[in-house]
């Protein structure tokens, strides 16, 4: 136990100039130049006396305030280190724990977490090596301590770079939204944390390395009671002491002490607060579209959602901005957009996509155009190295998805078909409830999405893009996409226990005679499974613009059925935008949930809603969970989506190829071509 005493006055190691013509040095060091006219130091005389003073050793009487600063400094790297890897890189108690349950294959749900434990300790073990050595240089001079804190601070600075950058995944963005949002789980958050690992450890490593400078320097100077990075040898010590209480004056070590834990403590709090607000990142969004030809509104839909605080959905880190909107036809257009949704004044309009691409303050375009036009609108942004969100049907065929994704991996851009229903968190919940075995082995899925519309009454002169075959039109790359999400989602991603493969099909499609695109098409698929896994599993997918999802239906069907041997899951009433779900098991259990849209709320005079379809007040329309998708996976440096990888968006429209071959419907050549830039 430490005897109490004042703050320890030991003899300064030098001592302030005498008013002499030549300042001899108190250690005997060469005089320094004086000017004797003006009786101060030359220039050259105060470069010496700066150096000369760097080798003196440091005034210990204040040497515990820079300790006491590191203290800080622990605790918020500490914060920061756990929060983005789970790992400590300055208290190594913790992670030689991670280390010892790495062995026992835990915890579960963090597989990694003795591999960056043990990197941490190793750059740790390293570093107190390093800086150890010091004792061969005179560790106490004001040098050899400047040298060492500079070592530490460029250490911080390149991890800080690498997070603040993006380089380093683990550390550009906050843990704390992802744990808590959207039903995450905190699986689905670690497993969000994937990407980088090794860049991230390189960061853990660096600050790991340089935390072990603080304690070696503690101990250099002499004070051991605040070892800067531990607190359990310290909580003991404080509270063990016999002069606890004594006067604040009388007992510095216990003060050091007291105020090392409370300065920890602060320093964690200041890291967790920092990354909240770091992780604050402002997406520009970019429509292409506008307010359009009279019927549908895709565009302000979703950029009205967009616009919705991400609060109200319980995600903290992210924000949407719409920056500019370009409209193909006019400026004026893309201005009475950028009014009607509410973009803030400064957001651009520009009357031609071109423009808009070359605008350095879009980060990323949200495509949502024809059909027919994504090709050539999704290339043109990706050329000029914009991120892409683009709307479904991705692309014609399967050729154009694939050379988009080339060019997206070229130029090192995010690119993602805006298939909203799968960043659903019932679309979460489907996918866990497959995972989860509940269902048993699911072998086969009917899925249906269809509009009930008259196409003669609802889209009269045949231009529609719904019916217009120029516009890559017709009930299969519209609604049909739908159709094949559910089996998808259930067979080729939930069920992943191998190498999913692309599923055979068997196609019917009736044509629309006005416009010869397609009116209702029923698809079956068989998709490829070994027999150990439960064989084949099977798809009925159908959807048509004229039968089917009628919105006058007042107790609808299921329009998804997602089938096991154990039980099935319903989705009601539309696979585009099911509301509510059902699991029927075999033993009787029924499990029905609603699944509302988050938004402003009640009160809040907010409507969005898609065409005529007003959702009721302050509740969104769901599309904003699309885009929080492709804000993360910007953040996270991801260049695609969780949900719904290019691969599978790819052999979505292999199938629908395949589909249309059969159905005997081919689109023109302009708009199946590969070329680029081609003029729609
Ligand atoms: N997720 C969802 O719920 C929905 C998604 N969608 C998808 O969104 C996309 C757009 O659909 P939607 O908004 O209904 O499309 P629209 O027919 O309303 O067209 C959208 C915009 O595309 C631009 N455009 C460019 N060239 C042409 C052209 N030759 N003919 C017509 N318009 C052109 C127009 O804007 P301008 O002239 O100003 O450039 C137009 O306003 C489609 O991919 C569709 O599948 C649609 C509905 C719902
Ligand atoms: O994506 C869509 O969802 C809703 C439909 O009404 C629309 O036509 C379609 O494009």
């Amino acid at each position: 136990m430490e005897a109490p005493g004042k703050r320890e006055m030991l003899p300064p190691a030098s001592t302030p100039f005498p008013v002499t013509l030549l300042r001899q040095q108190p250690n005997g060091r060469q005089p320094i130049a004086m000017d004797h006219q003006q009786n101060r130091p030359t220039k050259h005389g105060l470069r010496q006396g700066f150096l000369s003073r760097l080798r003196d050793d440091v005034n210990l009487s204040w040497a515990d305030i820079p300790m006491l600063a590191c203290s800080y400094l622990s605790g918020l790297i500490d914060s920061v280190a756990f929060n983005a890897r789970s790992v400590f890189v300055s208290m190594q108690t913790g992670n030689t724990i991670f280390l010892a349950l790495g062995a026992a294959n835990l915890p579960s749900g963090a597989p990694l977490m003795w591999l960056s434990a043990l990197v941490s300790l190793c750059a740790f073990w390293l570093g107190c090596y390093f800086f150890a050595s010091t004792r061969h240089f005179h560790p106490r001079r004001k040098m050899t301590l400047s040298i060492c804190f500079l070592i530490q601070a460029i250490l911080i600075f390149i991890a800080a770079l690498l997070g603040q950058m993006r380089i380093a995944p683990g550390f550009s963005y906050s843990l704390l939204e992802s744990n808590s949002n959207q039903d995450g789980t905190e699986e689905q958050a670690s497993e969000r944390k994937g990407d980088g690992f090794g860049i991230d450890l390189v960061v853990v490593a660096l600050l790991a390395f340089q935390s072990s400078g603080q304690i070696v320097l503690s101990r250099v100077l002499g004070f051991n009671e605040i070892p800067t990075n531990v607190v359990t040898s310290l909580y003991c010590d404080l509270l063990s002491d016999h002069n606890l209480f004594a006067p604040l004056g009388d007992n510095v070590k216990r003060n050091r002490r007291l105020t090392a834990v409370v300065l920890l403590l602060v320093g964690g709090i200041s890291g967790g607060w920092l990354q909240r607000s770091s992780a604050v990142i402002s997406l520009i969004w970019n429509p292409f579209a506008s307010l359009s030809h009279e019927n549908e509104l895709t565009m302000r839909n979703s950029t009205k959602d967009m616009l919705v605080d991400p609060k109200t959905r319980g995600v903290t880190s992210i924000r949407h901005t719409v920056v500019a909107a370009a409209s193909s036809s006019s400026k004026s257009r893309a201005e009475a957009f950028l009014q009607e949704v509410g973009a803030t004044s400064s957001a651009a309009a520009y009357g031609s996509y071109h423009e808009l691409v070359q605008d350095p303050n879009v980060e990323i375009i949200y495509v949502a155009t024809p059909h027919s036009h994504h090709y050539q609108n999704v290339m043109l942004c990706l050329e000029a190295g914009k991120n892409v969100l683009c709307e479904k049907a991705f692309t014609v065929n399967a050729q154009q998805a694939r050379k988009l994704a080339e060019k997206a991996k070229e130029k090192g851009c995010l690119l993602m078909e805006a298939l909203w229903t799968r960043h659903f968190p019932l679309a979460d919940y489907v996918r866990d409830t497959i995972s989860s075995g509940k269902l048993g082995v699911i072998s086969r899925v009917i899925s249906d999405c269809s509009m009930g519309l008259s196409p003669e009454t609802s889209f009269k002169d045949g231009k529609h893009r719904m019916v217009n075959a120029d516009l890559a039109g017709g009930a299969l790359l519209d609604m049909g996409i739908y159709a094949l999400t559910w089996p998808f989602l259930a067979l080729y991603d939930a069920q992943q226990t191998q190498q999913p493969k692309q599923p055979r099909v068997l196609a019917m499609m009736n044509k629309y005679q006005q416009t010869s695109a397609d009116e209702t098409t029923t698809m079956i698929l068989a998709f490829p499974r070994d027999a150990s896994a439960g064989g084949d599993a099977h798809a009925v997918a159908t959807t048509s613009i004229r039968v089917g999802g009628f919105r006058s239906d007042p107790n609808p069907q299921a329009s998804v059925r997602i089938q096991g041997d154990l039980g099935e899951i319903q989705l009601f009433p539309s696979a585009q935008n099911p509301k509510s779900t059902k699991i029927i098991l075999k033993d009787g259990t029924v499990e029905e949930r609603t699944w509302e849209k988050p938004g402003p709320g009640k009160g809040s005079g907010w409507y969005n809603g898609f065409g005529p379809y007003k959702n009721p007040e302050g509740e969104g329309q769901g599309m904003f969970w699309e885009a929080d998708e492709a804000a993360f996976a910007l953040i996270e440096g991801r260049n695609e989506g969780k949900h719904l990888k290019l691969d599978e968006t790819i052999i979505m429209m292999e199938v629908m190829d395949e589909v249309r071959r059969q159905g005997g419907l081919a689109y023109s050549e302009n708009i199946e071509t590969t070329d680029y830039p081609v003029d729609l």
